[in-house]
């Protein structure tokens, strides 16, 4: 039978083989919620980088740059990292290059893998459903912060997990870990993150809203995906 794996930060990465396998790459707060976002409302393709310089370098051959670090706009970009931005009349039909602190090193580290794609609990389903009938292995890659493991991409592998659980099999404790917290987070998500480290950074930047926006369960049908260095939409 087919595996799914959990990777709970990309510090662990290197202990998982990526080739021949499925990535998909959650930062629920709130990089991967952007890009999900972003495709679903009419982005028409978003290109992330690891730097600040690769994004102003896109930046200065057109693109529109959203750059963040610890959570705020990192200063002479267009955008930072809130999905709010990312649903602006301003983005439509537009090619957007991004820099986040967590999200896009995670998708940077993903590259040697078959398929790279993006999950966000806004695309729970239909991430769910493009990989149902899947060949290959999949990894659950939770971009943590800093390295370190958070609780909000855990609860999304989780839930993932929970989704495929009858069509592939948990290769190891961490699929089952992330489950089990999914089961007991959902009766109340907002509750259960109220105590995460970011959490509380969000609401010292007086962004919390975008914390109820990014844990809706299954809003969108689209699941970006990499084609070449641009994430664009697939809709299931
Ligand atoms: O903008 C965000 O929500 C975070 C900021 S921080 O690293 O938690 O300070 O970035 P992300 O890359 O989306 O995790
Ligand atoms: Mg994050």
């Amino acid at each position: 039978m087919k595996n799914i794996d959990v990777c709970l930060t990309p510090d662990l990465l290197h202990q998982y083989e990526l080739e021949n396998k499925i990535v998909v790459v959650v930062d629920i707060l709130r990089a991967t919620s952007c890009m999900v976002s972003g495709l679903a409302n009419g982005v028409k393709e978003i290109v992330p980088v690891a730097t600040l310089e690769e994004c102003k370098a896109l930046q200065e051959t057109g693109y529109l740059a959203a750059a963040e670090r610890n959570g705020s706009k990192a200063e002479g970009f267009d955008m930072g990292n809130s999905p709010f931005e990312y649903m602006d009349e301003k983005v439509q039909g537009k090619k957007v290059a991004v820099t986040t602190t967590n999200g896009t090193l995670a998708i940077s580290k993903s590259l040697k893998a078959k398929e790279v794609l993006i999950g966000a609990f806004l695309n729970l389903e239909a991430v769910t459903n493009y990989l149902k009938n899947k060949e290959e292995d999949i990894i659950v890659l939770c971009a943590g912060w800093k390295g370190k493991f958070n609780l909000e991409d855990t609860l999304f592998a989780g839930a993932l997990c929970h989704q495929l659980k009858s069509d592939f099999q948990f290769a190891c404790d961490a699929p089952l870990a992330a489950e089990a917290m999914y089961l007991t987070a959902r009766k109340d998500m907002i509750k259960y993150m109220e105590d995460s480290s970011h959490a509380k950074r969000l609401a010292k930047l007086n962004v919390k809203k975008d914390i109820s926006y990014c844990i809706q369960e299954s809003i969108y049908d689209v699941v970006p995906y990499l084609s070449g260095k641009a994430l664009v939409a697939l809709t299931t």
